[in-house]
């Protein structure tokens, strides 16, 4: 299994050092990483704004699981703490897995709990979706069709309209 799109997201404490973590942790298979955007909470309001970007990343031994592994070590690096009782609330560091391709360039499909591809929210999350447009004009969610069709989604026009770029912030990697 070859490729995958990451979301990280984080709005507790030093939310860039955080995101600047996970793009250190996931090291050499990282081959793009996207502009931050500031984004109003998802889901859950009553928390801290995000900083959001995407990570590209190739490795052409990873099997769909090493992905979903690679994330939980980011947010561990992080210091993430889960609080069962806020499922979307605020946290250090998310990293979640959004699609994966195989080595033919196959989308890998899952309805598995554990690892369910592509992510299931993903569709419906401009801050995951914008910053990956930036990094593929002409980038697909497997199942959902093109990036920019579903930005434009008139329930997406609020989120939309509400996250700001962040260019005084850089994700690369000082390691
Ligand atoms: N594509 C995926 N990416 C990340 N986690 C996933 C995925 N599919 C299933 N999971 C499972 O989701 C569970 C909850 O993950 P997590 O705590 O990061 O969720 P969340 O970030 O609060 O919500 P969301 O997944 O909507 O962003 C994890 O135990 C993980 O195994
Ligand atoms: N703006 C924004 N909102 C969220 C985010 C995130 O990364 N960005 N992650 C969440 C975890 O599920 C819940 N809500």
């Amino acid at each position: 299994m070859s490729r995958a799109v990451l979301a990280i997201g984080s709005n507790l404490g030093d939310r860039a050092a955080h995101l600047r973590t996970a793009v250190a942790v996931l090291g050499r298979c990282v081959r793009h990483v996207s502009g931050v955007y500031e984004t109003p909470p998802w889901g859950d309001t009553e928390q801290p704004s995000y900083l959001n970007a995407v990570v590209l990343a190739a490795d052409p031994a990873a099997a769909p699981r090493d992905w979903l592994e690679r994330a939980r070590a980011c947010e561990a690096a992080a210091g993430r703490e889960r609080d069962p009782a806020r499922r979307f609330g605020p946290r250090t560091l998310d990293v979640d897995v959004i699609a994966v391709w195989d080595a033919d360039g196959r989308p890998v499909v899952s309805d598995d709990p554990y690892l369910t591809l592509p992510h299931p929210r993903a569709h419906l999350r401009a801050f995951v979706l914008r910053p990956w447009l930036d990094l593929e004009a002409d980038g697909e969610l497997p199942g959902h069709g093109p990036l920019a069709a579903l930005l434009n989604a008139p329930e997406l026009a609020g989120d939309v309209a509400a996250m700001t770029p962040r260019p005084d912030l850089s994700l690369e990697s000082t390691t």
